[in-house]
């Protein structure tokens, strides 16, 4: 067995659960044994039945005290009892478990593990695992992995795929240079991998996440020095000029350019009429203005005789652009073409066939504009929207189509100062860090469940004045699969709460890319008021008639989501809100929110997060996933991220060549972005 096996070849996997496996991307051992755990199922001290928090998983010691009954209802079995502590009491439910009927008795003490719902009024756990406290005791001392899965892979089907590779991880070469090992004494890196499935302990979990966090950020780091100290960028790059078409669209645009907009925008047709090859980060705040400045770069591209990318990290925002684009570049002569997974297969071909020729100007899409079927006619400028949606070697599988075009990043992810200069190293950075002035700042309030009839009055009063709503939908991190079920129940139970002239619609990740897209459509034309959504709606989505965004179980988001998600509003000359609505009292919490309650400002926010946050948590579910990282995340692993940069930096110094490095995925890494 080595790293490119299929996984096929293990034992317990079939042709469904390696299609399963497909779906995420893994095919061969090696993806298999980078496919980490989202997080670790802990077993914490139990908590009095007052303290718990309606959709945090808890443990509680309670003594049963009614009868357990079973009852009888659709063809279901279900078991149900109360129990209590000093505290107070709350209701147990399991379905199609009879035989518990037998193993639970009344009077007796145990401990439940589970997560909290409101049901009938009433607190309950629904499907608690039953430990008796001795058993307890010794489930205390493990850590369960849990895995991103899919339907058709359950965590102990990879925990056994995985187990089967012992031996070939065991045996993957260190290719850390020894003195760097020496110096930051990380864990071996086959002992991390290892680890991290099958963590001995808390400690060992913690060293092995340390060590794979390093390394991600090492890759990244070490990887954009190549690209930023390459040869290559002192070779020369497509000469493109401002045309006075691109001036044209400036002056008839129904706004003025903000100070900001103009800075960014004369920095990047400086670096693209240098001769030198641009690659550039633009960071703007939410709502800052970031697609008018793409519009005008890539006309300027095509009025020069080069073709253009704009790739987007979801088809609805390539659908949003591609419609921009079109309105605003209408009078230029300009040929857009719209490229994207669910784009039919005939229409595809005559895309390809086209963008081949020359016949397209500008191509918009999601990751297909990346495909290996693709081929450009000279391309000279690609953009990337939200580039923490992308990975660094996405970006350069697409400037590796083009020859040296000039490359343009843009962020919504204000990263502080600080960090964005560890990470990107040289690459230059603009910064939009001002919003058009006629914006009303919105006015945000932070909440507890309580309020949630009064933001439903103040909601219907919006929608009566012609406005648009976006409800972020609560989700309960261990059934992803269940995703769309929640946001299609709230949507169900609001229709109870509002008039029956409010229409209500859906939004979740698990619909087809065209339901998904109807829907997006429907909203920005009007046709729907409220939209009930998962995060989904988070990156870029512009319609300006909205004014409310409610975030339910707000306390489960990073600030840097939230911030994102209520960049979905205040985009038009509307006055807009933000309502976060939480159930914790947990004072962190509060702290952390109110940093949202006080400002607008997304690089402030991103300051203070900082602040706040502690050491990372190690076995808990990361906050947002950022950029290209797995494991790592640049605010709470910030201490190993400049370890990692200063170990590039000490090996680079000493002429150390990193394309000697044993290791697969670095060397594709590097040399991917030595290719730009
Ligand atoms: N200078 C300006 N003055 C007024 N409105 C502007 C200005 N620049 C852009 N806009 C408008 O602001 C809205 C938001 O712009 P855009 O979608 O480009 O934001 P963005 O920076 O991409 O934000 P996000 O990261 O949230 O997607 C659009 O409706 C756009 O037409």
């Amino acid at each position: 067995m080595d790293g490119t096996t299929n996984i096929i070849e293990l034992k317990g996997i079939g042709e469904k659960s390696a299609t399963a496996f497909g779906r995420l991307g893994i095919r061969d051992v090696d993806s298999l044994i980078t496919m980490y755990p989202k997080y670790y199922l802990t077993y914490e001290d139990p908590k009095d039945v007052n303290e718990i928090e309606i959709g945090q998983r808890v443990s509680i010691f309670v003594r049963i005290n009614s009868e357990v009954h079973i009852q009888y209802a659709k063809r279901m079995k279900i078991v149900t009892c109360t129990a209590k502590d000093h505290t107070g009491t709350i209701m147990l439910v399991w379905y199609n478990m009879p035989y518990l009927k037998k193993q639970l008795h009344q009077g007796r003490d145990y401990i439940f593990t589970g997560t909290p719902i409101y049901k009938n009024g009433r607190i309950t756990m629904e499907h608690p695992e039953i430990f008796t406290q001795e058993d307890y005791e010794a489930k205390q001392e493990t850590l369960q992995p849990v895995y991103p899965l899919t339907s058709g892979l359950t965590n102990k089907l990879v925990s056994k795929a995985v187990a089967q590779t012992k031996d070939y991880i065991f045996h993957i070469p260190e290719y850390l240079p020894q003195n760097i090992l020496d110096q930051y004494e990380p864990m071996e890196y086959h002992q991390a991998i290892w680890n991290i499935h099958f963590p001995e302990s808390k400690e060992q979990l913690i060293k092995a996440k340390k060590r794979l966090i390093f390394d991600e950020f090492f890759i990244f780091i070490a990887a954009m020095h190549m690209i930023t100290s390459g040869e290559d960028l002192k070779e020369e790059g497509y000469k493109i000029g401002v045309c006075k078409e691109a001036k044209e669209l400036v002056k008839n645009l129904p706004y003025e350019l903000t100070t900001a907009q103009k800075r960014a925008l004369n920095e990047m047709a400086k670096d693209m009429a240098s001769g030198k090859v641009m690659n550039r980060l633009v960071q703007g705040d939410v709502g800052s203005g970031k697609t008018i400045l793409a519009v005008i770069l890539l006309l300027m591209c095509a009025k020069a005789g080069y073709q253009g990318v704009l790739m987007a990290p979801t088809e609805v925002l390539a659908a949003q652009h591609y419609e921009s684009f079109t309105e605003l570049l209408e009078s230029y002569d300009i040929k857009i073409a719209l490229l994207t997974g669910s784009t039919k297969a005939k229409e595809k071909r005559e895309t390809y066939q086209k963008i081949k020729d020359g016949e397209v100007d500008i191509v918009i899409g999601t990751h297909a504009v990346i495909q290996d079927k693709v081929e450009y006619n000279k391309l000279a400028l690609v953009i990337t929207d939200e580039q923490h949606r992308f990975g660094v070697r996405q970006r350069e599988s697409l400037s590796l189509k083009g020859e040296k075009p000039h490359v343009l990043v843009m962020s919504a992810t204000p990263i502080p100062r600080t960090l964005a200069i560890i990470l990107y190293g040289d690459l230059d950075v603009s910064i939009i860090d001002e919003l058009p002035a006629e914006r009303l700042p919105i006015k945000n309030c932070v909440v507890n469940t309580s309020y949630r009839p009064t933001a439903y009055r103040f909601i219907e009063k919006q929608v009566s004045q012609g406005r648009q709503v976006y409800i972020i939908c609560p989700m309960v991190e261990e059934s992803e699969t269940m995703e769309g079920e929640n946001v299609i129940q709230y949507a169900q139970m609001l229709r109870s709460q509002f008039a029956p002239s409010v229409r209500i619609s859906y939004l979740h990740g698990k619909m087809k890319a065209a339901d998904k897209q109807k829907v997006m459509d429907d909203f920005s034309e009007g046709k729907i008021d409220v939209l009930v959504s998962t995060t989904v709606v988070e990156v870029g989505v512009n319609v300006p008639n909205a004014t409310v965004m409610m975030v339910e179980n707000a306390e489960r988001f990073g600030l840097a989501q939230l911030h994102q998600l209520r960049g979905r509003v205040g985009r038009g000359g509307y006055q807009s809100y933000c309502i976060f609505m939480t159930s914790s009292k947990k004072k962190e919490t509060m702290q952390r929110l109110e940093v949202l309650n006080k400002s607008n400002d997304g690089f402030y926010i991103a300051n203070e997060d900082l602040k706040l946050r502690g050491p990372g948590d190690f076995f808990g579910v990361r906050q947002s996933g950022m950029m290209d990282f797995v494991l790592a995340d640049i605010y709470t692993n910030a201490d190993i991220m400049k370890q990692a940069a200063d170990a590039v930096k000490q090996l680079e110094e000493s002429g150390f060549d990193f394309s000697n490095l044993k290791n697969s995925r670095l060397e594709k890494q590097i040399g991917l972005a030595r290719n730009i």
